[in-house]
């Protein structure tokens, strides 16, 4: 089974090098298209696999997308990152391009691919994405739910002073400020975080993961690379292994939750084919209105895709 990721910057490496160590697939090609880039990292990534003892083969390749042929999973992070005071939605200007060029290649070499976006601004590079294959939405959609619910979920460890394996937790909404964290689908070892955790400190928490992109580009002039990269190769493996894992994922929105027509992060069903299932869970009047706010803020950059004019 041969995955591919394309785009040998941070993330990509760092997910490329995630789904080898869980020696899963026969194969992870990685494609850049700076010359010598993928094939380096790929060549370092495969000298530790005598040291991390895995099997799975990495191959490098410059814009070579015949090497991708009949890749099981996509996982696209081509494109710029943010830099420091710049939003996401900046960068779809270049983005929406990039990620409309990789997906007409990567249908063309695996018409039957998973293709798992990451480039942001992520919501709507879904869409973009999505526009472009012309499959069925199953089968394109994007991760940043399970990185957003990682981030909280160790804000809350740290704070709780427990173990991070026992944190569950559940977020919707855009990849953007407006993201919905739920509290209310929280839990620590099973017991609701709202018993173990004043309402500041978890109020706190929630603001704090909202924007815990942004810490981490003000901290280091880009943005993260190990959680993104770790979160995609996650998704990648609930497919390659059909675990039907419940995520959050950045799922096109027919009906589910009162939308249409948008890509949102809602939790789903991951397995072989795809996205299985959209589960829909109850939400109460402040969280509805939560998720109404971060569909606008989506809605937006939707428009500003549309302004590009580049699907008519
Ligand atoms: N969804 C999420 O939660 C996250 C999304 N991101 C996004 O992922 C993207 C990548 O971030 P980084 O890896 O940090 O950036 P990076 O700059 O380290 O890597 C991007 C790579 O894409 C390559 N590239 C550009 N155009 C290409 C094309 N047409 N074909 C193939 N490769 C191409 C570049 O040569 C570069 O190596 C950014 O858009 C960033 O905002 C980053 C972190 C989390
Ligand atoms: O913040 C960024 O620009 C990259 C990203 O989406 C994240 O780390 O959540």
């Amino acid at each position: 089974m041969k995955v591919t990721v394309v785009g040998a910057g941070n993330v990509g490496a760092t997910c490329a090098n995630c789904i080898a160590e869980k020696d899963i697939v026969n194969e992870v090609v990685l494609l850049d298209i700076k010359e010598g880039v993928a094939e380096g990292k790929s060549l370092d990534m495969w000298q530790t696999a005598p040291i991390n003892l895995y099997d799975t083969r990495i191959k490098g390749v410059t814009n070579d997308y015949e090497a991708t042929n009949n890749s099981e999973v996509v996982v696209i992070t081509s494109g710029l990152p943010r830099k420091p005071g710049m939003s996401r939605d900046d960068l779809i200007a270049t983005n929406a391009g990039i990620v409309k060029s990789v997906t007409e290649n990567i249908i063309k070499h695996s018409p039957n691919a998973k293709i798992i976006i990451v480039s942001n601004p992520l919501d709507v590079m879904c869409y973009c994405a999505y526009l472009t294959a012309k499959i069925d939405s199953s089968r394109v959609f994007g991760m940043a739910g399970i990185l957003d619910t990682a981030r909280y979920r160790a804000f809350l460890a740290e704070a709780l002073n427990v173990s991070p394996k026992d944190i569950q937790a559940l977020l919707l909404g855009g990849h953007g400020d407006t993201m919905v964290p739920l509290p209310r689908y929280t839990t620590v070892g099973g017991i609701p975080v709202t018993e173990l955790m004043d309402h500041d400190t978890l109020h706190a928490i929630i603001e704090r993961t909202k924007v815990g992109g942004g810490e981490l580009v003000k901290l280091m002039g880009t943005s993260a690379w190990y959680a993104p990269g770790a979160a995609a190769a996650q998704m990648v493996e609930a497919i390659v292994c059909n675990h039907r894992r419940v995520f959050p994922v950045c799922a096109l929105l027919n009906g589910e939750y009162g939308m249409n027509n948008i890509y949102l992060g809602v939790p789903v069903i991951l397995g072989k084919n795809g996205i299985e299932k959209i589960i829909e869970v109850k939400l109460d009047k402040d969280e509805q209105e939560l998720l109404a706010q971060s569909a606008k803020a989506v809605k937006t950059v939707m428009n500003v895709l549309d302004d590009m004019k580049l699907f008519n």
